[in-house]
């Protein structure tokens, strides 16, 4: 299960973000502030000499552990396991003193398998708990980074928060067109830009990203903008000439015709806001203002982890159900779900907003299941 934010439970930070994005910097910066917390450091690399350890600055209050004979998220995801469990033991011996444990992945780490070791492995979910994945994204390679690498676009899309690393180094033009990009893959995920890592720990710790309790906050722009383009495609199939014969998938740019890649410019006279990039990783909001049926949306959900679980990165809403004058609060990771129960509705109009954040998932197939599972 997901979320079981029990107040004894060690919180765990997930730092990723590309080769170089500027991680140890942003961990160092973090392990000297005076914060008064006590962190364990689990630091994972590739290569036999662990050279980030020698970079990253030890006080004696510090535990760190170096994993570096493979990816925590792929060959030594059971070892990551048995070092949290360790790393209890001696907590609990008294020869380990923290409060909090900061986990670094390596560049190509990701952070799926890492965020889930917490809620597959029965031992670590006793002790343990995910607080947030801080993702870190380079300004000024991140843009090629991410038009180029699979990992670093899951990485934006798993991000409880984005840090803006590198921000000394480029015009604002560029921190403007990047953080639109990763806004529109993860609309969740808060960007806050860090120069040398330096930003308030506010931002980093403590941010209960998996608490099932936490509200979702969504850019209204960014609603607008869904609202705006799911217009845009009853219009543009009424009589769109710009050939594409595949509308649905528009937006993703999977299979537009058009041929014109850069669909700012797009001659067929339509603005496309998604498809700038062909990002890999992007997310869409389902609402409506009708409650959903609890078992047709439970199986449905459920056929569609067991098909898409691999390419949901992230999905969260708050839903209006049938049955109960309180809001549902649903989240998972993948393959794994949880709801909730929440406060009521109260004066609030009740209604459902849910985000699905993933790997070119087929919106126009969730949307009209969704649909079908409402009262
Ligand atoms: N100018 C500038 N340089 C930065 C910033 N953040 C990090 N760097 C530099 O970028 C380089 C890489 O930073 P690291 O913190 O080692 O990056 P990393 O993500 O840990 O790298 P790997 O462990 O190799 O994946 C270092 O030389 C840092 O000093 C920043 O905000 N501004």
């Amino acid at each position: 299960m997901l979320g079981g934010a029990m107040e004894d439970l060690i919180p765990v930070t997930i730092i990723t973000g590309f080769l170089g994005a500027g991680k140890t910097t942003l961990l160092n910066r973090i392990l000297t502030e005076e914060h008064g917390q006590k962190i364990a450091v689990i630091e994972n690399e590739f290569g036999e000499e662990s050279i980030d350890n020698d970079l990253l600055v030890q006080s004696e209050d510090e535990e760190i552990i170096t994993m570096n004979n493979g990816c925590i998220c792929c060959t030594i995801r059971g070892d990551l396991a048995e070092n949290l469990i360790r790393l209890m033991e001696r907590k609990k011996e008294g020869k380990a003193n923290f409060d909090r444990v900061i986990i670094e992945t390596t560049g190509l780490a990701d952070p799926g398998p890492v965020a889930q070791t917490f809620f597959m492995d029965e031992e670590v979910a006793q002790f343990y708990m995910v607080d947030g994945v801080i993702t870190v994204v380079d300004a000024v390679n991140g843009p090629r980074t991410l038009d180029e690498q699979a990992p670093a676009q899951a990485q934006v899309g798993f991000a409880d928060r984005i840090l803006l690393s590198k921000v000394d180094l480029v015009p604002p033009s560029v921190i403007e067109d990047l953080s639109d990009r990763l806004h529109h893959m993860n609309p969740r995920a808060p960007i806050v830009e860090c120069n040398m890592g330096n930003v308030d720990i506010k931002e980093v710790l403590d941010i209960r990203g998996f608490n099932l309790d936490s509200v979702l906050e969504l850019d209204p722009d960014f609603l607008k903008e869904a609202h705006e383009e799911g217009e845009h495609h009853h219009h543009h199939e009424d009589g769109c000439t710009c050939g594409c014969h595949d509308h649905d998938h528009h937006d993703h740019d999977d299979h537009c015709e058009c041929g014109d890649h850069d669909h700012d410019h797009c001659e067929c006279g339509h603005h496309h806001h998604h498809a700038r990039h062909d990002d890999e990783i992007a997310a869409f909001v389902f609402e409506s203002d009708r409650p959903f049926d609890p078992a047709r949306l439970d199986n449905y959900m459920r056929t569609l982890t067991q098909v898409y679980g691999p390419d949901m990165l992230r999905y969260k809403g708050v839903l209006y159900m049938t049955g109960t004058d309180r809001k549902m609060i649903f989240q998972g990771v993948h393959m794994l779900m949880a709801a909730d129960l929440g406060n009521p509705w109260g004066d609030t109009k009740p209604s459902t907003k849910m985000v699905f954040i993933g790997r070119r998932l087929p919106k126009k197939a969730i949307m009209q299941g969704l649909e079908t599972c409402l009262a």
